[in-house]
């Protein structure tokens, strides 16, 4: 969901699980075999209406973590001033296609947001900063130019269904973002890793961030200064090259905002770039998935440079943190982020939120560690935790 539009599955009729270096490859394919022999009656004609699938998919080839598509039970839909639901059903070949008024679930209580209490977990703050360090030596030593470097929070999540509270809370508080909640991975993400609508692509790349100052003045002083920082436009750049040089081979056009405009949040401020062109070769959604994931923003340049000094220098699975979350349609389109602000819910009640720093040679371990906790707000809060404390220098 966006600005009050999106859509939302609830219950399942169909998951395809994938895993390893072909899982994006392997949902694409399933997923078209699936679409292949559904029997599809959409009135609506929007990206989303008919048949979709929901998916989270695991950031690195080596996760133990499954990458899932799930196609769910009921579609409930809003997008340009319309409305609609869709009813999906399995059926056998000799069944008739339902015909019944699709039954809406009334809806649940209210509820207040879940009491989650987040303690550091993988690279904890002091690694953290050491392994910033070692990534700047490794720069300097002129190994890679730019990795993206992460570290984990965890708690525990006691009440039952608290998620939906979570949720809204993170669609309410950061309303321009993209909201999602996938197989338990929850978030607020403001970058889209790529759409395709009719026809039509398109990307917002984010990398480069600073603090929201205290008064307006300082707050667009702030901003100011993120639009002039060489190191936060070099960090923008390799994320844009990025998605650009993977984009361009499946577009017929493809264009970018001339320069970088700050985007502001509740939390911080971003440097982006919105990426918009037409589609030149019949790609799906998923498609222009697997060929984009990861970019710079999440991974590092040279990618497989970088994604080899992530494994070692996090030295934990991210999951699907920072992996592709969205969903495809029947006809290939779709909308799919990329996990950032996020948290994956296990079904012990696990709560692991992910926060990242693109890590480049003037990058102060300190500084990159503050911007890890400015991350961690949206989902922090979200679980009714107060906002991180500024770490101490
Ligand atoms: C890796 C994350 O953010 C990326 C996206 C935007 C800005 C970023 C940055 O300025 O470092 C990161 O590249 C994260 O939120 O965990």
């Amino acid at each position: 969901m966006r600005r009050g539009e999106g859509i939302i599955g609830l219950g399942e009729v169909l998951r395809i699980e994938t895993h390893g270096p072909s899982r994006v490859a392997d949902a694409a394919r399933e997923w078209r075999r699936v679409t292949g022999l559904a029997d599809i009656d959409d009135r609506v004609g929007l990206p989303g209406s008919g048949l979709v699938a929901f998916g989270a998919i695991a950031f690195a080839d080596e996760s133990a973590a499954t990458s899932v598509l799930v196609v769910p039970e009921i579609v409930l839909g809003r997008r340009d001033g319309r409305a609609w639901v869709t009813r999906i059903e399995l059926v056998d070949g000799s069944s008739a296609a339902p015909t019944a008024p699709v039954e809406l679930p009334a809806p649940a209580p209210k509820r207040d947001v879940p009491r989650v209490r987040f303690a550091p977990g993988a690279l904890p703050p002091e690694s953290y900063t050491d392994a910033v360090a070692e990534a700047v030596r490794r720069i300097d030593d002129g190994r890679f130019e730019k990795v993206v470097l992460a570290r984990e929070i965890v708690g525990t999540l006691h009440e039952d269904a608290g998620l939906r509270a979570a949720l809204a809370k993170l669609a309410d508080d950061y309303p321009d973002t993209w909201v999602f909640a996938v197989d338990g991975l929850i978030g607020a993400s403001p970058e889209t890793l790529v759409r395709v609508d009719h026809g039509t692509v398109s990307a917002r790349v984010l990398a480069g961030t600073a603090s929201r100052g205290r008064d307006a003045a300082s707050d667009r002083d702030r901003a100011a200064r993120l639009a002039a920082s060489h190191k936060d436009l070099a960090e923008h750049a390799l994320a844009v090259e990025s998605a650009v040089a993977t984009l361009a081979p499946h577009t017929a056009r493809l264009d970018a905002s001339p320069e970088p405009f700050t985007l502001q949040l509740p939390n911080l401020w971003h440097l982006a770039t919105d990426l918009k062109g037409t589609l030149g070769d019949g790609s799906s959604a998923l498609d222009l998935v697997r060929a984009v994931h990861p970019t710079a923003a999440v991974a590092g340049t040279p990618r497989n440079v970088a994604l080899a000094a992530i494994t070692e220098l996090e030295g934990f699975d991210r999951g699907r943190y920072a992996g592709p979350v969205g969903w495809v349609d029947a006809d290939g389109d779709g909308e799919w982020a990329i996990a950032l602000r996020c948290a994956q819910v296990s079904t012990d009640g696990t709560v692991r939120a992910y926060a990242g720093c693109g890590i480049v040679h003037d990058s102060v371990p300190f500084d990159e560690l503050a911007e890890t906790d400015m991350k961690f707000r949206p989902i922090v809060e979200a679980f009714g935790a107060p906002p991180p404390s500024p770490p101490v220098p």
